[in-house]
């Protein structure tokens, strides 16, 4: 039942609303969308803190200018080609469809962090349904604030553009989480006993960070030990041979470490010949997972001396992914009656 006055504008309103939100990818394989994606990715002052004045000769000038064309060449290696898509959109796509069949009574819809469709987007499209109440997702289970609070601002920029807000919830960080857990342990126990033998060491790579960013406050490096230490139970495993590594350097400043592949040569060199590599900070397979870990890495591995390396995929739109969503995304919907 509708009371608005004459010459109210016809609002919608009573629904609920999911968004799951990643990073963001490549719209297509040619250099000019890899620069348009790598520019508004590196532009955010979350994710590059060098003083504009800097960073924009450098950014503009030489990276803009030479990355895009590298980075083509990589993601040219990973892409869904059948479908002509970026495996990060599809998988996120994918999740979000499939979620909206488990949870029919809210409306599903997904974005990209950078890239389309938009947080505004998103949000504009729920509204549009009669969301007054959202829940934003980001698909980062370890907080960052180059990840997560970089969704938060994009969330409300887009606020600030309106008369009548929808209430809006940001998940928390899952890192911790039953759900969460259980699904990376379901999935590496299942690879553990697939195997004929186990592997010697378990290696965890993480996406790094600037190691001044953990010093000035972001808890990603924590959380991602927190992970590490509740798979490593969850499968029975001893911290000792379950490794944290960090991958995915940018730029020329210390990044936290051990890097992955300083490890992946020193562990071959120790005479280390078989390990099984994860990546359970992305949810979704990408760019850094299959190119990064699962080709650059075996390279490394095996031209110091390793013989077998093995990786597990990234939850993408497994059953097991998707009643971890279902249930993290349930939890944030507690008190709202639906
Ligand atoms: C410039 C610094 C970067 C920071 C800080 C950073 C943090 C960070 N990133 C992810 C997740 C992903 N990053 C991806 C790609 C990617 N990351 C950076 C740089 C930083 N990331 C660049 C320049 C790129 C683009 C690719 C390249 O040119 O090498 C991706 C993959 C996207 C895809 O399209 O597949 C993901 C996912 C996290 C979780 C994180 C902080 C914790
Ligand atoms: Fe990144
Ligand atoms: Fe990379």
């Amino acid at each position: 039942m509708k009371h608005f006055p004459v010459g109210h504008p016809d609002v919608k309103f009573g629904r609920i609303g999911v968004v799951l939100v990643n990073l963001g990818t490549p719209d297509d394989l040619s250099p000019k969308s890899v620069r348009r994606y790598l520019k508004e990715f590196l532009s955010d002052s979350r994710v590059v803190e060098i003083p504009k004045l800097l960073w924009w000769p450098l950014l503009n000038g030489i990276i803009l200018n030479t990355r895009p064309k590298k980075s083509a060449q990589a993601y040219r290696k990973i892409w869904l080609h059948d479908i002509n898509e970026s495996p990060l959109r599809h998988y996120t796509q994918q999740q979000a469809e499939k979620l909206a069949h488990q949870m029919p009574e809210v409306d599903v819809v997904w974005a990209m962090r950078y890239g389309q469709p938009s947080i505004s987007t998103a949000l504009t499209q729920l509204q549009a349904k009669g969301c007054d109440r959202i829940v934003v997702f980001p698909m980062y289970p370890q907080y960052s604030a180059t990840t997560n609070a970089t969704v938060s601002d994009a969330v409300f920029d887009h606020l600030k553009t309106l008369r009548w807000q929808p209430t809006v919830r940001i998940a928390h960080p899952w890192y911790r989480q039953e759900a969460y857990i259980n699904a990376i342990a379901a999935l590496l126990k299942a690879r553990l006993n697939e195997r004929e033998s186990a592997p010697e060491k378990i290696i965890m790579s993480f996406h790094g960070l600037p190691e001044r960013f953990i010093n000035q406050g972001d808890p990603y490096q924590c959380h991602c030990f927190v992970t590490r230490r509740l798979i490593a139970e969850a499968i029975g495993w001893s911290l000792d041979d379950v490794l944290v590594t960090f991958q995915s350097r940018f730029g020329k400043a210390k990044w936290i470490e051990p890097y992955t592949n300083a490890t992946l040569t020193s562990l071959a060199e120790e005479g280390v010949k078989d390990i099984l590599v994860l990546t359970p900070g992305f949810v979704v397979d990408c760019l850094e997972t299959l190119e990064e870990i699962a080709m650059e890495g075996k390279e490394v591995f095996e031209e110091a001396g390793g013989t077998h390396y093995d990786v597990l995929p990234c939850l993408n739109d497994s059953g097991e992914a998707m009643d971890m969503i279902e249930q993290l995304v349930k939890a944030e919907l507690s008190g709202w009656e639906l």
